[in-house]
């Protein structure tokens, strides 16, 4: 069984870029967003149960789900939240267990924003790997990328767990604190020791 790494982190806190570094070395990564949204494209995988629950005022012109009416009203209320992961989580794992089994790199990295949310992938990863920042620069990063406005980001780190906690279950961090060149030390770091674990 290839060797399996979960690497999460906090929104805008650098999951991206840390696993563009581990694509730069060869290691197959496996992104649960890119899966996600690959699922609601137009006639993507989850879109007739999306729009059975919630509706065709969910879904954008072209077919595909509407994300940004969608984080409004899963903001709104919880419960929406909840239906929506109840479509998504399931058909996001299933694809993700299918990739990895055509991963050939010595480990794979499974990019995985939720990991310690939602428990789905404690039996598929062996080993966690956070990336951190501290939260005034995830916020700085977040709106410069993304530009939602401060107080949504906020919001989204509110619904996250919390950096204490992830940090206490990491069994590997990078310090995602200044530059990317201090980001790619720590990548290559890390490969030598998931490369002698594999
Ligand atoms: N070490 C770094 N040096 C400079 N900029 C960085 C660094 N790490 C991340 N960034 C920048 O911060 C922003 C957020 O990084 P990235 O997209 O990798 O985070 P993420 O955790 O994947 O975000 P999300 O949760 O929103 O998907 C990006 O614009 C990225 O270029």
């Amino acid at each position: 069984m290839t060797f399996v790494v979960g690497l999460t982190g906090g929104i805008g806190c650098g999951k991206s870029s840390a696993s563009q570094c581990f694509v730069d070395l060869g290691i197959d990564v496996i992104d649960t967003d890119v899966i996600a949204r690959m699922l609601t494209k137009p006639h993507g995988l989850a879109m007739s149960s999306i729009k059975n629950s919630f509706g065709e005022t969910m879904i954008a012109a072209d077919g595909s789900l509407d994300r940004g009416k969608m984080r409004n009203l899963i903001f709104l209320d919880n419960n929406y939240r909840v239906t929506l992961e109840k479509i998504l989580h399931p058909l996001i794992l299933t694809e993700t267990l299918q990739q990895v089994k055509k991963a050939r790199s010595p480990y794979i990295i499974i990019v995985i924003p939720l990991l310690f949310e939602t428990g789905d992938y404690d039996k598929v990863i062996h080993r966690s790997l956070v990336v951190d920042c501290e939260e005034q620069q995830q916020i700085l990063r977040t709106i410069k990328r993304s530009k939602l406005p401060e107080h949504q980001v906020k919001a989204i780190i509110a619904t996250q767990v919390s950096r204490e906690n992830r940090l206490k279950k990491a069994d590997d961090i990078i310090v995602n604190n200044q530059n990317m060149a201090f980001l790619k030390e720590q990548v290559a770091q890390l490969h030598k020791k998931y490369i002698s674990y594999s």
